[in-house]
């Protein structure tokens, strides 16, 4: 049964699938502080956040079963990634759910702002009936859009519908899809300089951190006004401050703060030409179930061993590769762990070639399956899909992947080599159509064996006898055998045999195998 805690008011329609889902139950425990959840965590496998719990590396050290983190939105600012990815814990996040929602309330901010709305609305409600208030009209008018993603490029096609013309910047913005949004491709220089309403929309990353501050509201148009409904920090509240007394900036309005919530001697609160909302972006039913349903989805993938996406610390796979390549996971991280298994020695590289079928997608997600078969010998459960490349990478273990269409002889293949201070060892695999996985090659020798449960992998001459030899030693210990493959180069020469065995092989076992004639090593390997 998998635990799952909710820390944040989320939509109870949006995780009712989580509630229903037979193998799982569902905690919902709000507005506990770090120390609170840091007791409680140990018994969950999977954690569900809106914007408020903050998900520290302590936190994420005392989650021992903690496999996903979901967040209930787009931004993951309160969820330290690189411990989550150091803890092999996935992050996903919801990005599509609320970006309507996230649109309307940047032009509700910006119609508001541009007539005096909240302003009017408190002298009116306080008994004032003051008609003074003079606003502007947004036709007509220039609308600089800061990072253009999918709320950017929302706000922009409803400005459009108010007449507005649009300047836009984001570094993937190409001018072939600017035209066809027909918004005008412009640098922040000339935004800042040239627009009557600024509006933006990144994350917030150092590159983003006052990326409006006090030498772009030098050079700006006077009465001009913005918004910011993306994160805290984009714009340097202290220099909006200063250009509003300066009668650079007209007004500004604010549903993100540098630090939330904000003090309450703040000097946006209760600022004349300043309207504030607490976060409330992504706050409609609509929003708040679809990125529920979302992130809901997606751990209940996770938890269960299946394809997901929205991984925010993993790259970006489609759904269509994703399903390709699952049927490959298990037999990807078994030839890493059988060629962990044969070379114990320290390791400097590892090579994976894709051949045939599998060089037709992006196998990242295949790779890291090998790797994390590979380092399960050294990191044991510690080691996952989520860190397998952070951790190899830690150990300056080089990996490198080639593939090409070539079939070899296999629809697919798979092919490691390990590069370890002792020497190098290669070992294939490949998915038959209706056999399933087997590996076909070790070393230098072809082989077909189903790669499941105990093997023992024998090293020896090709001398005749060797094989009864073998057979008996091990049925006088007691130890069944399944199956057996032996594999040549040359009559005579060095040879290789595989068997399968029923049952764990003891130690004092391998070790009298060793001392037959012509045999020399006897190595067991244990695969789930
Ligand atoms: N107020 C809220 O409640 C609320 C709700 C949802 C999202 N958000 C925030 O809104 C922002 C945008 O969300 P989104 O879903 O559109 O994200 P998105 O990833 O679709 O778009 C962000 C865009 O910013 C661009 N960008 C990055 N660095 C830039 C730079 N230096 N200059 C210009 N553009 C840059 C990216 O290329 C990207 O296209 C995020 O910060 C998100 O956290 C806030
Ligand atoms: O959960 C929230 O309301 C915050 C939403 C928003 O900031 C987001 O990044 O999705």
């Amino acid at each position: 049964m998998f635990k799952v805690l909710v820390s944040d008011p989320i939509s109870d329609l949006g995780i009712q699938q989580l509630v229903d889902a037979e193998d799982v139950t569902v905690d919902r425990v709000t507005g506990l502080s770090e120390a609170e959840l840091i007791a409680i965590i140990p018994q969950y496998d999977a954690l569900l956040v809106r914007s408020q719990t903050k998900v520290t590396p302590a936190i994420m050290k005392a989650g021992e079963r903690l496999k996903v983190i979901g967040r209930a939105g787009v931004g993951v600012d309160n969820i330290d990634l690189e411990a989550a990815t150091q803890s092999g814990i996935i992050v996903i996040n919801a990005p599509d759910g609320n970006t309507i929602t996230t649109c309307e309330h940047a032009f509700a901010m910006m119609m508001a702002l541009a007539r005096h709305i909240p302003q009017a609305y408190a002298k009116t409600i306080s008994g004032q009936w003051d008609r003074k208030f003079l606003g502007v009209e947004l036709r007509n008018k220039k609308l600089g859009v800061l990072g253009m993603g999918r709320i950017g490029s929302e706000v922009a096609k409803r400005a459009k519908a108010f007449g507005m013309d649009i300047l836009g910047y984001d570094p993937f913005l190409t001018e072939e899809r600017a035209e066809k949004m027909g918004v005008q491709l412009a640098t922040v220089d000339y935004i800042v300089r040239h627009a009557d309403f600024i509006t933006v929309h990144t994350p917030l990353t150092p590159e983003t951190k006052h990326m409006i501050a006090s030498p772009q509201f030098e050079v700006m148009k006077k009465g001009m006004r913005i918004i910011n409904c993306a994160r805290g920090g984009i714009i340097d509240e202290k220099a909006l401050i200063e250009a509003i007394d300066q009668g650079i900036v007209a007004g500004a309005a604010f549903d993100v703060f540098e630090q939330e919530p904000p003090q309450p001697d703040h000097p946006f609160l209760n600022h004349p030409n300043i309207i504030v909302t607490p976060h409330l972006g992504a706050s409609t039913v609509e929003a708040q179930e679809n990125v529920a349903i979302d992130v809901s989805e997606q751990v209940l993938h996770i938890l269960r061993d299946e394809p997901f996406k929205n991984a925010v610390n993993m790259p970006p796979v489609a759904a269509g590769v994703m399903s390709k390549l699952q049927p490959y996971f298990g037999l990807g991280e078994k030839i890493g762990s059988i060629a962990a298994q044969i070379n114990q020695a320290a390791i400097k590289g590892i090579q994976i070639d894709y051949a045939g079928d599998l060089s037709e997608v992006d196998t990242q997600p295949l790779t890291r399956y090998i790797l994390k078969g590979v380092l399960a010998r050294h990191f044991g459960s510690d080691v996952n899909i989520v860190n397998s490349m952070h951790l190899a990478k830690t150990r300056d273990v080089h990996v490198a992947v080639s593939s090409a269409p070539a079939r070899k002889g296999f629809m697919n293949l798979i092919t490691i080599t390990l590069q370890t201070s002792s020497g190098d060892t290669l070992i294939a695999g490949t998915l038959l159509n209706g056999y399933g996985e087997r590996i076909v090659q070790i070393n230098k020798f072809p082989v077909d064996i189903a790669p499941e449960g105990h093997l023992i992998v024998i090293s020896h001459t090709d001398k005749p006898g060797i094989i009864g030899n073998v057979g008996t030693l091990l049925g006088r210990n007691d130890v069944n055998i399944a199956s057996m493959q032996v594999g040549r180069q040359v009559v005579g020469g060095e040879a290789i045999m595989v068997l399968t065995v029923d049952k764990a092989v003891p130690e004092y076992v391998l070790e009298e195998l060793t001392q037959l004639p012509e045999l020399k090593t006897a190595q067991e390997i244990t695969l789930a």
